[in-house]
């Protein structure tokens, strides 16, 4: 039996539903589905009693009425409950998890913003193209409750460590025609944190990586030496990278992927992955979720080691099973922090005129 497509929401105003998401409740540790059925019933019809994951400790409760979720979360709640032999459950409103179809109506049912070639939303933070900057003055308020499943899901990726608790404040979504690309830049280091995720939707494309090496950040080895030799692109100082986002695909860009390379989408019909034609659909459209950057914080942050993880990764399925994992092949452990801002602000200035330039 598969899951259900519910889940605990997080980072978005709790949602009055009429399914709860119970932890502490369930087979392995001790009660059946029956048991929990009979106690919840007391608050109103229940539709059905699921497992909420594979853990057999939390399970979603589904109930006809938003008011008997309602009734039941405030009597259950963090206190013990003598029909369960006087275990505490933890309850939370539950919302469906849309997929992608849903996702999709969900952004067309909102007014979208005309750039020259594509179409743009933004929530949390409006993202400015000439100053290529979040506009922090003006909050736009909670990310919209149809990505609260995605955020879930991007909370429980295995190996963000301290990241995990990032809380992503701001979305764009782009909606690419068919052909149309995004031209290369790196998304400005002082407006974003360390972690930009990017999932995509409808159509596949594939995006570039593309390195300068002259100024590189990078520090001189031997190895780094090698792969210059190795990739240098006919006499031009950069090397590339392709990567297939294919639908329902998350990207997670960090460390040097995310500070040092820059990404873009030539503007392509049709692209070619090892004499694979792989054609774009009718339209791409990708929900890109960041944290803005306090810089002050940033700036206190940086002055101790900051350990650079090296990590690209293409997550696809239901934003779960791991496709690619390419590690980078160096580690730069940056110690000093003035040189770390030193390195942003020219890798930044690099940028300055390429960026959104087609826009
Ligand atoms: O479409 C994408 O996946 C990436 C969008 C992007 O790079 C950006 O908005 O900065
Ligand atoms: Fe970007």
């Amino acid at each position: 039996m598969g899951l259900p497509r519910f889940i605990r929401p997080k980072g978005v105003d709790e949602q009055l539903s009429p399914n709860l998401y119970v932890a502490n409740c369930g087979p392995s540790v001790g009660l059946s589905y029956e048991i929990i059925k009979s106690v919840f019933r007391k608050f109103g019809q229940v539709k059905g009693v699921y497992a909420a994951d594979e853990s057999g400790a939390r399970v979603i409760v589904s109930y006809v009425e938003v008011g008997s979720a309602q009734a039941a979360l405030k009597a259950l709640d963090g206190h013990s409950c003598p029909d369960l032999g006087g275990r505490s459950l933890h309850i939370r409103f539950s919302v469906l998890q849309p997929t992608s179809e849903e996702l999709l109506t969900a952004v067309d049912d909102r007014p979208w913003n005309n750039l020259s070639k594509r179409r743009v939303q933004h929530y949390g933070y409006e993202f400015c193209y000439e100053t290529r900057n979040v506009n922090t003055k003006e909050r736009l308020g909670e990310l919209p409750s149809f990505v609260s499943s995605i955020l879930e899901r991007i909370s429980s990726l295995p190996d963000l460590g301290d990241s995990a608790s990032l809380v992503l404040d701001q979305l764009t979504v782009n909606e690419y025609p068919r052909g149309v690309g995004l031209s290369p830049h790196i998304d400005t280091h002082s407006a974003f944190e360390g972690l930009i995720f990017s999932l995509s939707l409808a159509g596949p494309c594939i995006m570039e990586f593309r390195r300068y090496l002259d100024g590189s950040w990078l520090p001189k080895t031997a190895s780094s030496n090698d792969m210059k030799v190795k990739n240098l692109e006919n006499g031009s100082n950069l090397i590339r990278r392709a990567i297939h986002l294919p639908p329902r695909s998350m990207l997670l860009l960090s460390g040097e992927a995310r500070y040092a390379w820059h990404h873009y989408i030539p503007h392509h019909k049709i692209d070619m992955v090892n004499d694979n034609v792989i054609r774009r659909g009718s339209r791409r459209v990708s929900f890109t979720f960041r944290k803005h950057l306090n810089f002050s914080k940033f700036a206190i942050l940086s002055s101790g080691v900051i350990p650079v993880n090296l990590m690209l990764r293409i997550l696809v399925g239901r934003y779960e099973k791991v496709l690619a994992n390419v590690n980078f092949p160096s580690i730069v452990i940056l110690k000093d922090n003035r040189k770390f801002l030193r390195c942003c602000l020219r890798i930044h200035s690099k940028t300055l005129h390429s960026d959104y330039d087609n826009d």
